[in-house]
């Protein structure tokens, strides 16, 4: 199901209180009045090629959806067109109703981003580059401070924080961690995370799953790309299929899977590939 899920109005709201002054947060209890996310017709090409081929979404309130696609499929380059990170060739991206190119301020602080690769400061430690991101986002240096102290405490960072331990050495899980944390700090109302689960361990992957939930039920939406099919079925209430750049399908979970698993969709909408008998063969031999 998607919509408006147990908004209460008050969880998950932005620095000093802005929920009375922000026109994107709809009231409690009130109808969702606009998408959190709409693409339409977002375009990109790379040396001639096409990335994304008019990739139009919409994202209600509330609502979790997985983005999935074979390697290559134009997942990242919708994304990061969909969060002003990557200018399209054509189309649009509205973040509940705030165009991201044409107000890129507002916009900025309606969303939270997990890039692929991140592109963050790495010669600080967990806490110092979420005390720089908290700044650069406008945040009070107290709300800053007892964010981040949270933060790298639900996330499982704090004993790498006591030991001084910078990003740059940070594991691979970590590091989507910390990514995780500066997306979360300013308290946006959508998330658009690249691979959030990828290379983060099961503990930590609950949590996550915690935050999530816990996101959407206050009325924020979540888009997550994903290759793992199990953890859209079970995580997402919408998913989106695309394949060379185009949405093949959208919408409700079950609406897109139909009868069979998520898996069996994506294969039939994207078709797949056996192996010959003849091939690697000499594979060990
Ligand atoms: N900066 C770039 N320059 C040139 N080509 C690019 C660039 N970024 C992406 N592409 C190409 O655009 C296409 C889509 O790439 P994209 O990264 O969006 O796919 P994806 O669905 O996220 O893939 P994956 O699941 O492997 O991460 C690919 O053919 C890729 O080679």
């Amino acid at each position: 199901m998607s919509g408006v899920r147990g908004a209460t109005g008050t969880s998950g709201e932005g620095p000093g209180g802005e929920a009375a002054r922000d026109p994107a947060r709809a009231p409690a209890g009130a109808p969702a009045a606009v998408a959190a996310l709409e693409l339409a017709g977002l375009t990109k090409s790379f040396q001639g090629r096409r990335a994304a081929d008019a990739v139009s979404l919409t994202v209600p309130p509330g609502s979790l959806t997985g983005l999935v696609g074979p390697n290559g499929a134009g997942k990242t380059t919708s994304l990061m067109m969909a969060v002003g990170l990557l200018r399209p060739d054509a189309g649009t991206a509205r973040v509940f109703g705030v165009d991201v190119w044409s107000r890129p301020e507002e916009a900025k602080r309606l969303l939270g981003v997990l890039p692929d690769g991140l592109a963050l400061p790495e010669r600080l430690t967990g806490g110092e580059l979420l005390t720089y991101w908290g700044l650069l986002r406008g945040l009070d240096a107290h709300t800053t401070r007892a964010r981040a102290a949270e933060l790298l405490r639900v996330l499982e960072l704090t004993d790498a924080e006591e030991r001084g331990t910078l990003v740059i050495e940070y594991s691979t899980g970590m590091r989507k961690k910390i990514g995780l944390a500066t997306a979360l700090l300013h308290a946006p109302r959508m998330l658009v995370l690249d691979e959030p689960y990828e290379a983060v361990d099961p503990v930590s992957a609950r949590v996550l799953t915690a935050i999530l939930r816990r996101f959407t039920a206050a009325g924020g939406a979540v888009v997550i790309s994903s290759h793992v099919m199990p953890l859209v079925e079970q995580l997402c209430d919408r998913v989106a299929i695309i394949a060379d750049g185009r949405v093949r399908a959208d919408g409700e979970l079950a609406g897109v899977r139909g009868a069979g698993t998520l898996e069996d969709a994506f294969v039939r909408l994207v078709g797949h590939r056996e192996m010959d008998e003849g091939e690697l063969t000499w594979l060990g031999g």
